[in-house]
Order: C-alpha cells, then sequence, then structure tokens
C-alpha cells in the first residue's frame, strides 16, 4: 500500500513534470528555506547597491576570474541596448569564495541563503530527476547541477520605463535557475507568444528550465523565454542562482539522456559540453536578442 508521504511525493513530482513541460518554469512555496534568511539576502545585496558610487568602485569589475564582481550591463557591446539594472555577481562554482573577496555588507547573509540553496537544489535535483521518469540520483549523478553562480540585479525605479528594459529577453543556458524576488514585479515570462506577468509570491523561490535542461531532456523539458520590464515603481532587487556543471563537469560532453530515448524519442540533439554551449551562447548574443541558441546544437532532420 502506498504511504501518505509516497502519494504526496507523487504529486509533487507530477506537478513538476506538467509546469517544466508546459510553462519551462515553476514556483516553490515549501522549499524550507527562511523567510529571514531570504529577505537578508535581498536586503543586504540591496544596502550594496545603494552605497555611494565611490565605495563601490572598488568592486566594480568586467574581470570573469573574480570570484565576486559589480558592474553594469555584462553584455555591454554585446547587447543591442543598455538595461536599467546594476549587478553583482558571486562565483561559488568551486566552493564559498574566499571571504575576503566579498563585500562585507553582503557576505553572511549570501553565504547563509547558499547553504540553504545547497539543500533545496539537491531536493529538485531528485525530483526533478523522477519527473523524468528516472532514478532519483539520476541527474546528481551526472554533475550537471553541481556547481552556483549567483547574480543579483538592482532595477532603480525608471522615470520613462517604455524607452528602455530591465532584462533583454532571454531563456537561461543553465540547466536550473533558482530565483529570489522582491515585491517589485516586472519578471514576465512568454507563453504561447504573450508575455505573462509572473507576480511577486511572498516567500516564494521561482525555478525556470534553462536550455541545457531543455538539450539533456531532449525536449522533454522546456527552457523558459522570459525578461524584466523597467519601472516606475522600484527598486527591484532579484537573486538568481544558476545551476551548472562543476569545474570537473564543465568539459565532459552532455547529450540527451539514453534513458530517454528510443525508436519514438530520437535524439533531437547533438551532444555538446557546457563550455561550448555557454561559449556559443554569449558570442552569438542569446539573452540580447530573445534568439533561442538551442536550434544550433540540433540534429538536422535529414540525419
Ligand atoms: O531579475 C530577474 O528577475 C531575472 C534576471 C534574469 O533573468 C537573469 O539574470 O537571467
Ligand atoms: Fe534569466
Amino acid at each position: 500500500m502506498r504511504s501518505y508521504q509516497d502519494s504526496r511525493r507523487e504529486d509533487v513530482v507530477n506537478d513538476l513534470c506538467r509546469a517544466s513541460e508546459t510553462w519551462g518554469f515553476f514556483q516553490i512555496i515549501n522549499h524550507g528555506i527562511p523567510v529571514n534568511v531570504m529577505n537578508g539576502t535581498l536586503e543586504a545585496v540591496k544596502q550594496f547597491h545603494e552605497q555611494p558610487e565611490g565605495v563601490k568602485r572598488e568592486w566594480y569589475s568586467r574581470d570573469n576570474a573574480k570570484k565576486f564582481r559589480y558592474y553594469s550591463n555584462g553584455d555591454l557591446f554585446r547587447s543591442k541596448a543598455a538595461t536599467w539594472k546594476d549587478t553583482v555577481y558571486f562565483d561559488f562554482s568551486s566552493g564559498a569564495p574566499d571571504p575576503e573577496a566579498v563585500p562585507l555588507i553582503c557576505r553572511e547573509p549570501v553565504f547563509e541563503y547558499e547553504r540553504h540553496i545547497e539543500k533545496l537544489k539537491k531536493s529538485l535535483s531528485e525530483l526533478l530527476s523522477e519527473a523524468l521518469g528516472l532514478d532519483s540520483d539520476y541527474l546528481g549523478d551526472i554533475g550537471c547541477m553541481e556547481s552556483k553562480r549567483f547574480v543579483s540585479h538592482y532595477y532603480p525605479i525608471c522615470p520613462e520605463p517604455e524607452l528602455t528594459i530591465g532584462t533583454i529577453n532571454h531563456s537561461d543556458a543553465s540547466f536550473l535557475t533558482l530565483l529570489l524576488q522582491n515585491h517589485h514585479g516586472g519578471l514576465q515570462i512568454r507563453h504561447q507568444n504573450q508575455w505573462i506577468d509572473v507576480c511577486p509570491v511572498p516567500g516564494a523561490i521561482l525555478a525556470n528550465i534553462g536550455d541545457s535542461m531543455q538539450l539533456v531532456s531532449n525536449d522533454k523539458f522546456k527552457s523558459v523565454e522570459h525578461r524584466v520590464v523597467a519601472r516606475k515603481t522600484g527598486p527591484r532587487v532579484s537573486v538568481a542562482c544558476f545551476l551548472v556543471p562543476g569545474e570537473t563537469q564543465k568539459s565532459k560532453p552532455y547529450g540527451p539522456i539514453k534513458e530517454l530515448l528510443d525508436e519514438d524519442n530520437p535524439p533531437m540533439y547533438r551532444e555538446t559540453t557546457f563550455t561550448e554551449y555557454f561559449g556559443f551562447y554569449l558570442s552569438s548574443g542569446n539573452g540580447l536578442n530573445g534568439e533561442s541558441v538551442l536550434p544550433h546544437f540540433r540534429v538536422s532532420e535529414s540525419k
């Protein structure tokens, strides 16, 4: 006989599966991350951004090797337009950065948030594996969500929002993105060619399926196109955690998961490494003009 907990888990897995197939996106309410940890993280990064330019300047960098950096328009020179936001980046790809490399004002709250996200990531990795019909350890074993990169955006109040945009439409290159946002909306997802507002739900974490997950799931899960519009209200603060392969798996080839393939479900994509995918993503300007780079990795129909 199935226990209550088994059937409850089955419901959660079914919900995740439906949302990932249809929307490429879901909200998590019961994630176990205390509200004060989430609010503390948003407040800490907001405080960093609201310091005088002179203080922030010391952290300004466009050097990808830095474990923490502050910048505006990360896609400068690649994008057609500038966007209405500033960003800070925390690289947890080889564990927590050296504390000294991160400003004191946001160090402890973000480090604590990361420890909670690690636990949530493990649960989601199991649930998403099951949603794909695989053993619960599958996605964990292939290491595709081993590393975390946090990006926190600050979108100031915008006097003329119709003239600009907060974040240009794009889908994420990651396997999964976990997003925390404050109560100022602006995030929209594209569903059936319509832009739909993702209204902030207090205490919720949003999960976006990224392109890499669409590729390994052989199109079962869909990556979600999204953008952030500029607004007269704000400031909007968000903290996105991109889950990507670990340092040792970045150059490992990932392709459609063999267990998901059969005669009726041939592989839709060729194998690629995350390094190759991400390099192509950046160089072709994904995230800048909303054109997915996934088709470039598709196996041609004639093959
Ligand atoms: O700020 C947000 O809510 C979304 C940001 C985003 O989509 C990204 O950084 O990829
Ligand atoms: Fe995104």
